[in-house]
């Protein structure tokens, strides 16, 4: 098999190491900017499974044709905002009859696919990524955690599931079907995990602000905290509720992700997970202290092409989702943006996200006929 990954990121250079070391014998190029970083042979460390191996991809390149050339199966492992530029370098030189997937598949790309693939190609998104990753040298060393048992998966098309999961599986990657992309589009990771987080850290002061210390992300998680993110989980599901004909029971609440049905017990939870206990708030360092890093992806890819894009789907149910405003109000103001006018979501500033209202799509009927 042919596979191309895009993104020499924690996640896409991984995947390059794990589905080469699982089977040698397949073509594994990875398209990134910067291949002159990489080193000829990767190291991944599997912390759980406490084995390193050492990897040497087929080709690592910052050429679209020569990665994506014949390309059978493409990963896609990058931030949303900058998935549209990848299908429109990639576009002409998968094989006629590619899979091209988003890890994890939020984010909108199911709105501009069929703008650079004909229709023998086929979208497929992940709902959460595989593993967690964290590059320990950019291009040479790579830590893999936290495996998930399986990926929920879906596709654009829905009759290509099957086909989908089978070539991915062919990669060493277990799947689970779902039964449409908004099972995927709609699953709430990091735009709401990341958002409730990042807006009860920084909401207290402006952008700034100097910071005495930079502080751990996840450590100290607070029952605030934990109210937010299921407040805005809530509402996503009052959402789901409202979207008859379609099915969205594999998007399940995220009580019962974490398996805490109440808010003490999320926070605990959370404070317990122990891949969140290294992670750093985006902090950077200045005079006299640290100050937030908005050049972070927790800023350009959590709130512009995650939150909003599932708040945008609200607009046409005309339902309210006031926790999401409150986080979603606060960023924009943080940033200097107009994302709201007298209190509807529709500042001028949206141009620049990922929403839904940026595409050639009117009506709810427009919507949820593209996930059936
Ligand atoms: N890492 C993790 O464990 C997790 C990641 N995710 C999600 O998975 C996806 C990939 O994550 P991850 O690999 O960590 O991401 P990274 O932050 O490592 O970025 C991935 C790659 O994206 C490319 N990239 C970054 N910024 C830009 C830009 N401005 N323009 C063009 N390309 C850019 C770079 O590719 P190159 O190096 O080739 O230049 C970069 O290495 C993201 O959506 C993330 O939110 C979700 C949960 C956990
Ligand atoms: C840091 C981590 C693993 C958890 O927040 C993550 O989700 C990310 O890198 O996007």
């Amino acid at each position: 098999m042919n596979i191309c990954i895009v993104g020499g990121g924690h996640i896409g250079t991984t995947l390059v190491c794990y589905i080469k070391h699982s089977h040698p014998e397949y073509k594994v190029s990875l398209y990134t900017r910067k291949p002159e970083l990489f080193a000829e042979e990767i190291q991944c460390n599997d912390i759980e499974r406490n084995i390193s191996y050492y990897v040497k991809p087929d080709l690592i390149s910052n050429s679209a044709e020569k990665t994506a050339g014949g390309a059978d199966i493409v990963f896609i492992a990058l931030p949303h905002f900058a998935i549209e530029k990848a299908f429109g370098n990639i576009a002409p030189y998968v094989a006629a009859d590619a899979f091209i997937g988003v890890l994890p598949g939020g984010g909108g790309c199911e709105f501009i696919f069929n703008k650079y693939f004909d229709n023998d190609k086929t979208l497929f998104g992940f709902q959460r990524v595989p593993f967690t990753a964290k590059l320990e040298k950019y291009g040479v060393e790579t830590n893999l955690k936290s495996w998930k048992p399986f990926s929920v998966v879906g596709t654009l098309n829905t009759d290509r599931i099957d086909k989908a999961c089978e070539r991915i599986e062919l990669c060493g990657l277990r799947t689970k079907k779902a039964s449409n992309y908004l099972e995927i589009a709609l699953t709430p990771t990091n735009p709401i995990l990341h958002t409730s987080r990042t807006y009860e850290l920084f909401s207290k002061h402006d952008v700034d602000y100097v910071y005495d210390t930079k502080f751990k992300f996840y450590v100290g998680w607070s029952d605030d905290t934990s109210e937010t993110l299921l407040g805005m989980d809530r509402e996503l599901h009052n959402l789901l509720d409202a979207m008859d004909g379609i099915n969205t029971s594999a998007i399940r609440p995220l009580s019962e992700h974490y398996e805490s049905p109440t808010i003490p017990a999320l926070t605990a939870k959370i404070n317990s997970i122990p891949t969140f206990q290294t992670v750093f708030a985006p902090m950077k360092e200045t005079e006299g202290g640290y100050i937030t890093d908005v050049t972070s992806r927790m800023f350009t890819e959590d709130f512009p092409w995650g939150l909003a894009v599932i708040r945008s789907y609200f607009e046409f149910f005309n339902i309210k989702a006031p926790t999401m405003d409150k986080v979603l109000g606060w960023y924009a103001d943080y940033m200097g943006l107009e994302w709201y006018v007298e209190g509807k979501f529709c500042g001028k500033d949206l141009i620049q996200t990922g929403i839904i209202q940026n595409y050639d799509i009117k009506t709810k009927e427009e919507l949820l006929a593209l996930y059936k």
